[in-house]
């Protein structure tokens, strides 16, 4: 399969993303390393992380299980890249879905909507679509809701999707939470005082992929890249540090964390394909339901109402959300000064369109999560599938 692919003309990371994509017929998966099977593939080694450096009682705060017990591996030929399936408390990933859903996307962070919509009817997505999203599904194809619309979020350095750069004059507070579970996971992984400066959070329909890339805005990229997945699964390719390596495909599920650290910081990757989670498996909407972490541990997070829980739940069921959380200065260090004829603050800053990097520099820098129906457009349009 993937690999009898790279002797051809078109460049192999290309070939193997186009191969997942494909709709009709599906892809074997065979290939594709599945790190909740542990080290069943002969590339998967397993990875001991710094238990010390995150204690139990901090872990719970932000919804974790004590590190000792996180199934953590490396992958042969990627140093610094880290898997950790699902380190999650039962119930805890319903705290991150609800923040992802009802609390980030408000004001002040931004969202692909803010293109293209009055400020007033972005204030609160959710508050705009909880009910349609609470009813019942009536069976016939349904308006999609503004929740439905959302693609893409950023949070505290916003990244500007056109310049491909953040500023110091473009930033919201981080929100303290997120802070503390990046800042944990980073220590457990080797790198304490983790400074989460910047969120980048994409949002998958069904029929949603993201193309090849590498995240390399950031200024200093001695500092990890944390990734946190919930919802539907995903196919992830990992490639090398030039566009046309061939890349390793793995299974991404609910409450998988990913590390991009050293010298796998900066490698190309991207998402083809989303993929229903395996029926049984624990994806977000069954690791404790409505009820949120179990009472016997403190948490930092508000618990998730049965009714929040509804609109989470049907949301899901064809979504998956992803949650990057990047670094962008290092430590004690600022922005450079830009030269004073080139200072614009806020002026400068032109949201992109829904996927506007595929319109400026495709396939190089972070995009955004492009609809399947529109794939080999210019501007990205509204996803044409439907729920599953
Ligand atoms: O959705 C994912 O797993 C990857 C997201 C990503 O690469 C990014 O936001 O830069
Ligand atoms: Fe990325």
């Amino acid at each position: 399969m993937a690999t009898s692919m790279l002797e051809s003309g078109e460049d192999a990371f290309k070939k193997i993303f186009k191969f997942y994509k494909r709709r009709n017929p599906p892809p074997d998966y065979s290939e594709v390393i599945d790190f909740s099977k542990g080290t069943q593939s002969d590339k998967v080694f397993p990875l001991k992380l710094d238990s010390a450096a995150v204690s139990a009682v901090d872990g719970s705060m932000v919804g974790l299980r004590p590190s000792v017990e996180w199934s953590a591996y490396s992958l042969q030929g990627f140093p610094g890249f880290i898997f950790i399936s699902d380190p999650f408390l039962g119930g805890a990933q319903s705290f991150w879905v609800r923040q992802a859903l009802k609390s980030y996307p408000q004001k002040p962070n931004v969202c692909n909507l803010d293109l293209h919509m009055d400020p007033s009817h972005t204030q609160d997505l959710w508050a705009q679509s909880a009910d349609s999203l609470r009813a019942p599904p009536a069976g016939k194809r349904e308006p999609k809701t503004v929740l439905e619309r959302l693609r893409w979020v950023t949070l505290g350095y916003h990244y500007n999707w056109e310049t491909k750069t953040y500023s110091a004059h473009h930033v919201t507070p981080f929100p303290a939470e997120l802070h503390l579970l990046a800042n944990q996971v980073a220590s457990a992984c080797g790198f304490p005082g983790f400074n989460a400066q910047a969120g980048i959070l994409n949002y998958y329909r069904s029929d949603s992929s993201l193309g090849i890339h590498v995240d390399q805005s950031e200024l200093d990229h001695s500092r990890p890249l944390l990734s946190f997945s919930f919802g539907q699964s995903a196919i992830f390719l990992l490639g090398g540090l030039q566009r046309q390596d061939p890349p390793t495909a793995m299974f991404v599920h609910s409450g998988d964390v990913m590390v991009m650290s050293g010298p796998s910081r900066l490698l190309y990757h991207a998402v083809p394909r989303i993929i229903a989670a395996a029926p049984g498996r624990p994806t977000a909407d069954s690791g404790g339901g409505p009820l949120g972490p179990p009472p016997e541990y403190s948490s930092a997070l508000e618990p998730v109402s049965e009714q929040d829980w509804t609109v989470c739940c049907r949301y899901l069921s064809g979504s998956r959300i992803n949650m990057t959380v990047r670094q962008v200065l290092g430590p004690g260090k600022n922005f450079p000064e830009p030269p004073t004829e080139e200072v614009h603050p806020d002026q400068d800053y032109n949201p992109p369109q829904e996927s506007p990097t595929e319109q400026v520099h495709p396939d190089q820098d972070h995009q955004s999560p492009q609809d399947g129906a529109s794939s080999n457009k210019k501007r990205k349009q509204e996803p044409s599938a439907c729920l599953d």
